[in-house]
């Protein structure tokens, strides 16, 4: 089946393949079919050995013509099992061809082939949108989008799972030992079984090889081009031997060739020599800065001495093979993005890779999606990246996927903005990577997994996620060219080199012992957790020097600004408006021909015509030299944040009143045993998830006379407290309602809702003074959540687009029947052991219903919500399944603004000025004040349907709201 299966594809696709050159499939043709017995054309096979000679060396390991395996009638099992044999032979082919695909073939995408084809395809396509990020990302999001919804995939992704298997890169030894260059010398092997046209191409590669070793035990190196006015610079032909008695033929060295070269090194130092070899012929040159002879002074951290150069990649920046766990656990850790925002002050940035404040830059995240030179050099202590947005992105939108294209970045951009002006300021910036991070030398994953088992925390899937380096400086910044999927096939990018700041302690990953963070003082020097307010000086714009550095420079022929020499072997002008911008200098030829060819030449600038830019560009070693001074580190400086209780007592803080629930009380926590960030998730104190650790925190019980304040609520009229902007609704209906109790009389109005959509009512005191009962109410919320006889804690929300997990903007608690919108039946606890607090709030709502709307009603279920300033409840409608007709709210605290807007699908109909798609158009129909003591009644099921609402309090308040809910029909049960 097996057979018949690749010679469909064979038949149907193979002129296709061959067409688009898809990388993706080519391999596993190869591969499919030698374990077949089935006849390869030599086409195909040419190219996929020559592309991958770690593939050609696995398959004459494993033997041509090996009988045909698994052919049993179930082809999943036969395909799992040759994907489970060939994983390693196919990703690190993989790595490659995504590594070096061209930018043309990036732009075909991928060629599908019907049924079982795909899979591979898919398969291929999500470690492709795993691994390399932005060159092949949306092809692999369009495919793999498909291939979610196939039951298949999961099966076959289980085998290339980073999670079941080491995720990308294989250590040399193994890359060794399946071309065992000793025992199988690949020159005689590889000629003997290849026909002619591939032995000779493979014998190129052969025949190079020992150059390498050559130069390394002493040869001197070639001499460079003399005379630094040469004009053209013929890419030299390389000698090829006669294989087998055929003629050799003269042949250029390919870019693509030379980056084979590499992988073709069989022993780690030969890598290492060949990250330095010396400009391969038709790389141009630059004459007045020759590349370093030794330029291994750079220095590589031990976990870099493994590793094996990845096409695309500069040699001098390749990314760690088959990490290891991280032996040391990070001292600033989060498990998701919103812990890493709300509880380090570099970084609150909810999406985006930067953070700024102030237009400067404060943090900055390495993730996936590194881009082409991104890089890690003297042990992290100098980390290259681009930075300032504009990949290449899907987004999802009223049931459509739209797949937009990545564009240039430009100097005005917001992030590249602040970045440029954190460089000029000299300013230090905190790096953040997360586990997508490829450069970091260590596997946050696996060290997640390490600790999973240490610590208390047996469920946590996602620790570890995001690690905080330290501070650095931007040291260079610079702009390039980079491949990308959109009609210019490139984008502009911003580069920016960020230095280890001095100042600090060495970085923590280099240390060889668990590092306590608190006793860290050289990073922890004492002071104030936020950082400190940084002045800008807006009028001295010095952007346009960004590319006078520190560095030798070229000044450019055509538009006369200098550049540095950031690269290796070729100079090139950097200014991104320059038409000669990251042109090589062959293509600057021919601009400077037609216009001052004379000029031109003086330059001094090597020229090839026929060569296009290099896809792999080493950075030049004294490019990569650290900055004597790129800024100074202020002494009070800390990357760790301050105890925020601590602060508080000390009323280090201005917003600070003492009362415990001020803004700066909802900032997170940073545990100093385990080193993780986590968010406030408990009302009554910090409490780190991970360990266990406590910080109480300070509260003082707060009256409704400490709340009282002036309100400043914009539309809303203060006398009457509402503002109607659908004008649909009707004005309210208004009555008096005398007083039952000692809370004296009420006052009871009601809304109309259009289109018989319900009425909201809301019944307030005819004097504030009088709300005795939510007085005592309030009380005994507060008392109950100290002592801990009522747990307010923030719930994980169910629909985000955040990494890890997203808790509710509030607190709460829920008593009765279990609410699905917040904590399901987790956040539920029974009547019989209910708080007192929640108890006398159902029963006044239960006695107000009766005594103003004349109901009798009986509430199952109540949800109470604390906020402490600046929370609030977003959007929603309480559609939970199995509600009664009745929602009623009590209010406590401080006045909160609700207000109620339609949904999408009961928008009026376009034209009549009161429509919007999107949700920010959409407009609010009703807005209520509710002050303490306040009742809000959402009468009727299709207020739930037709409108949703929101609740912004003024400050600190709570609020118990009670439903009725059928659990029969509602599908959660009381744990
Ligand atoms: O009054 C409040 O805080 C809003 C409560 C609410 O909307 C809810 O619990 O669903
Ligand atoms: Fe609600």
């Amino acid at each position: 089946m097996i057979a018949g299966f690749v010679r469909r594809i064979h038949d149907q696709s193979l002129t296709a393949l061959a067409v688009t050159g898809s990388h993706l499939i080519e391999p596993l043709l190869v591969t499919v079919m030698a374990n077949n017995d089935i006849p390869i054309p030599s086409d195909l096979l040419d190219r996929s050995l020559l592309e991958s000679g770690l593939l050609k060396q696995f398959l004459e390991s494993r033997g041509r013509g090996r009988g045909r395996r698994g052919n049993d009638g179930d082809l999943d099992t036969t395909v799992n099992a040759i994907l489970k044999d060939h994983r390693r032979a196919l990703r690190t082919w993989l790595e490659y061809a995504f590594a070096s695909r061209s930018e043309e073939d990036a732009k075909k995408g991928f060629v599908l082939d019907k049924n079982h084809a795909r899979l591979f395809v898919e398969t291929f396509a999500a470690l492709a949108d795993a691994t390399f990020g932005n060159d092949s990302r949306k092809a692999a999001i369009k495919v793999v989008d498909e291939a979610r919804k196939r039951k298949h995939f999961e099966q076959l992704h289980h085998y290339l799972d980073p999670r079941v298997h080491p995720k990308l890169y294989y250590p040399v030894e193994q890359c060794v030992s399946l071309q065992t260059p000793s025992a199988q010398p690949p020159k005689r092997k590889a000629t003997a079984s290849l026909d002619d046209r591939r032995a000779k191409r493979v014998q190129v590669e052969v025949e190079e090889l020992p150059a390498v070793e050559k130069r390394k035990r002493g040869r001197p190196p070639k001499q460079k081009p003399a005379g630094a006015s040469q004009v053209k610079q013929e890419p030299v032909p390389v000698p090829v031997p006669p294989a087998k008695g055929k003629p050799g033929r003269p042949r250029k060295v390919k870019m693509e060739d030379v980056s084979l070269l590499s992988m073709e090194v069989t022993s780690t130092t030969a890598l290492e020599a060949s990250m330095v070899d010396e400009p391969p012929s038709g790389i141009p040159t630059a004459p007045a800065l020759a590349v370093k002879d030794e330029a291994t002074e750079i220095p590589l951290h031990a976990g870099f001495k493994n590793q094996v150069h990845v096409m695309g990649l500069p040699a001098n920046c390749t990314p760690p093979l088959n990490r290891q766990p991280c032996p040391m656990q990070p001292p600033l850790w989060a498990e998701s993005r919103q812990e890493l925002c709300e509880a380090f002050p570099w970084f609150r940035s909810y999406q985006g890779g930067v953070y700024f404040s102030n237009e400067l830059a404060k943090g900055y995240l390495l993730s996936k999606h590194a881009s082409l030179r991104d890089g890690w050099f003297h042990d992290g202590k100098l980390i290259i990246s681009h930075g300032g947005g504009k990949a290449a992105s899907v987004t999802q939108a009223q049931g459509t996927t739209k797949h937009n294209a990545a564009s240039d970045q430009k100097e005005g951009d917001k992030s590249v903005r602040a970045l440029l002006k954190t460089h000029f300021a000299k300013e230090p910036i905190a790096l953040v990577i997360d586990d997508h991070y490829i450069h970091f030398p260590y596997s946050l994953a696996a060290a997640r997994r390490q600790n999973v088992a240490q610590h208390l925390e047996p469920d946590n899937q996602n620790g570890f996620t995001y690690v905080i380096l330290g501070f650095y400086f931007i040291k260079d910044v610079w702009t390039e060219y980079q491949p990308a999927e959109n009609d210019g096939g490139k984008v502009v990018r911003y580069k920016f080199a960020f230095q280890w700041c001095a100042g600090q302690d060495d970085p923590w990953w280099l240390s060889n012992t668990k590092p306590n963070p608190i006793a860290d003082s050289a990073i922890v020097s004492q002071g104030r957790s936020r950082p400190r307010p940084i002045k800008v000086d807006k009028t001295q714009d010095r952007s346009s020097e960004i590319l006078i550095l520190h560095r030798p420079v070229q000044q450019c022929m055509l538009c006369g600004k200098a550049s540095p020499q950031v690269y290796a072997h070729v100079w090139m002008c950097l200014d991104s408006s320059c038409p000669a911008f990251f042109h090589s200098s062959g293509q600057l030829q021919d601009m400077q021909q037609e216009n001052n060819a004379e000029q031109f030449v003086n330059n001094r600038l090597t020229v090839d015509v026929s060569k296009p830019i290099p896809r792999m560009l080493n950075y030049h070693p004294d490019f990569l030299a650290s900055v004597p001074d790129p800024g100074s580190i202020p002494k009070h400086l800390r990357i760790i944040p301050g105890n925020p209780a601590k602060d508080m007592v000390r009323g280090k803080t201005e917003t600070d009143d003492g009362t415990g629930t001020a803004t700066e009380f909802t900032r997170g926590f940073h545990c100093r045993a385990c080193g993780r960030l986590s968010c406030r998730w408990l009302w009554r104190c910090w409490s780190c998830p991970t360990c266990g650790q406590e910080l109480r925190s300070p509260m003082r019980m707060q009256g409704v006379r400490d709340l009282w304040r002036e309100l400043n609520l914009g539309t809303v009229d203060s006398p009457r407290m509402w503002s109607i902007e659908d004008q649909r609704i009707s004005l309210p209906y208004v009555s008096i309602i005398p007083a039952q109790d000692g809370d004296g009389a009420l006052r009871r109005e009601t809304f109309i809702l259009p289109d018989n959509a319900g009425r909201i009512h809301r019944i307030s005191h005819l004097r504030r003074q009088s709300a005795k009962r939510a007085d005592s109410i309030l009380a005994l919320y507060q008392e109950e959540a100290q002592s801990g006889a009522l747990e307010f804690r923030r719930w994980p929300m169910r629909a985000h687009k955040c990494r890890g997990k997203l808790l509710t903007n509030y607190f709460s608690h829920n008593c009765g029947k279990p609410y699905n919108y917040v904590g399901g039946a987790d956040n539920t606890v029974d009547w019989d052991v209910a708080p007192q607090a929640v108890i006398q709030a159902r029963e006044l709502l239960h006695e107000r219903l009766k005594h103003v709307l004349d109901e009798t009603y009986e509430f199952n279920e109540v949800l109470s919500a604390a906020y402490m300033e600046d929370q609030s409840m977003a959007f929603h409608s309480d559609a939970e399944d199995g509600l009664g007709p009745i929602v009623a709210g009590l209010s406590l605290g401080s006045p909160a603004k609700m207000i109620f807007r339609l949904h999408r699908k009961h928008l009026p109909t376009p034209g009549d000025g009161n429509t919007g798609k999107k949700a920010s158009l959409r407009p609010n129909s009703l807005t209520i004040v509710l002050n303490h003591g306040d009742i809000c009644i959402m009468d009727g099921a299709r207020v739930q349907e037709c409108y949703e609402h929101t609740v912004v309090p003024e400050g600190f308040r709570i609020a118990a709201t009670a439903r009725q809910i059928d659990v029969a029909k509602n599908g959660l049960k009381l744990k």
